[in-house]
């Protein structure tokens, strides 16, 4: 990726703080972190509590490092698509060196201080998924097949397990459930979004299925992905993590992400872009509470159980 016109910063003025911090892609890494919080609290054991604030800390610090190193290589995508042309790299503020002084820093800080502080085992998880989200996913998936966001979608997924090992020095059957989740339902929220963001992957000549193999298939494929979805998002529900609260936000929440499919599904292009894509949008912002609540009513069960409330 060479693009002379992203290399060097531009007049409109030194980079603020803020603008580092936009390097991170806070608000993307927010659930994120959520995640990787409530697989930490809802491991068997315990960690002191600072521990454990510094272990979320470091996932943080890491899943923004990998944000950073993804501005820096898409710079020159992120300069054709509208919805990002403000990010720091494409509007100037910051240089793609900066970046990548930004991402590669932090990222060794945030691995070698986890492991440090808990462990090695989630040290290493979490070094694998920067170096999925930045080179597996950002450097070759993406640009290369429309499979991209599903494979791809596995770096956001393991978060809940770095947090499950920092506890527990190990893997899991709860914490491989807690990564399906979110690595199942990372392709209807993406895709949800390419449909209402129309040309904006077509212009960046970014192979997302929406390009490849059209809409109506893309509207298939949100609707397709939310069974296997509701069956693991259900069954987790009986396992140690689960329990009656977290069953009944389960089975409500994939009835509504299965009909909001459906919805997806049964429309058409041109009362689509009439109504300005409003369902598809709609999708989208439930796809995050979706996932929210998930988390949040394993939050929920882990936080009761010391009561003799809580799970099964
Ligand atoms: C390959 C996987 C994924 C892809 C391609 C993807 C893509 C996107 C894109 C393009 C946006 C628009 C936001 C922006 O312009 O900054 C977005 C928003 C968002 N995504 Fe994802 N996402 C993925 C996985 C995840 C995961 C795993 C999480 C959390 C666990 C997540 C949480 C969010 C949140 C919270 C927003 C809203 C941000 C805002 O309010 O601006 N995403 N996603
Ligand atoms: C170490 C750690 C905790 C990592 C977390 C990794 C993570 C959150 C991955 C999510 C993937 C993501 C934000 C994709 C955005 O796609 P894109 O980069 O193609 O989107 P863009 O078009 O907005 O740049």
């Amino acid at each position: 990726m060479t693009d002379a016109s992203i290399q060097t910063r531009t007049d409109s003025g030194d980079a603020q703080f803020g603008d580092y911090v936009a390097l991170l892609k806070p608000r993307v890494m927010s659930l994120v972190v959520f995640t990787a919080a409530v697989g930490l609290l809802a491991a068997p054991g315990s960690v002191h509590p600072f521990i454990a604030f510094f272990a979320v800390l470091c996932i943080a610090i890491g899943g923004g490092a990998s944000g950073a190193l993804n501005m820096w290589y898409d710079a020159d995508i992120d300069l054709i698509m509208k919805r990002t042309q403000g990010r720091p790299i494409p509007s100037g503020r910051v240089t793609r060196e900066e970046a990548l002084a930004v991402g590669l820093t932090l990222s060794g800080f945030s691995v070698v201080m986890l492991g440090l502080a808990s462990n090695w085992v989630a040290a290493g998880l979490l070094a694998f998924t920067i170096f999925f989200y930045a080179v597996i996913y950002t450097m070759w998936l993406k640009r290369w097949t429309p499979q991209n966001i599903v494979i791809g979608g596995a770096a956001g997924a393991f978060p809940p397990m770095i947090g499950w090992a920092a506890v527990t020095g190990d893997i899991a059957l709860e914490s491989v459930l807690m990564f399906g989740l979110t690595f199942l339902w990372t392709p209807p929220h993406f895709w949800a979004l390419a449909l209402f963001m129309k040309s904006d992957y077509k212009d960046a000549g970014v192979p997302m299925l929406t390009v490849t193999h059209g809409r109506k298939t893309t509207r298939r494929h949100v609707f397709a992905y939310t069974f296997p979805l509701a069956v693991l998002a259900i069954g987790l529900a009986f396992t140690s993590v689960g329990g009656p609260i977290y069953l009944t936000v389960a089975v409500i929440l994939n009835a509504l992400f299965v009909k909001g499919g459906w919805d997806i599904l049964r429309r058409d292009e041109p009362t689509s872009e009439a109504d300005g894509y409003k369902v598809e949008k709609r999708y989208f912002a439930f796809s995050l509470l979706y996932l929210f609540l998930h988390f949040g009513a394993i939050l929920a069960e882990a936080a009761l159980r010391p009561w003799g409330l809580g799970g099964w």
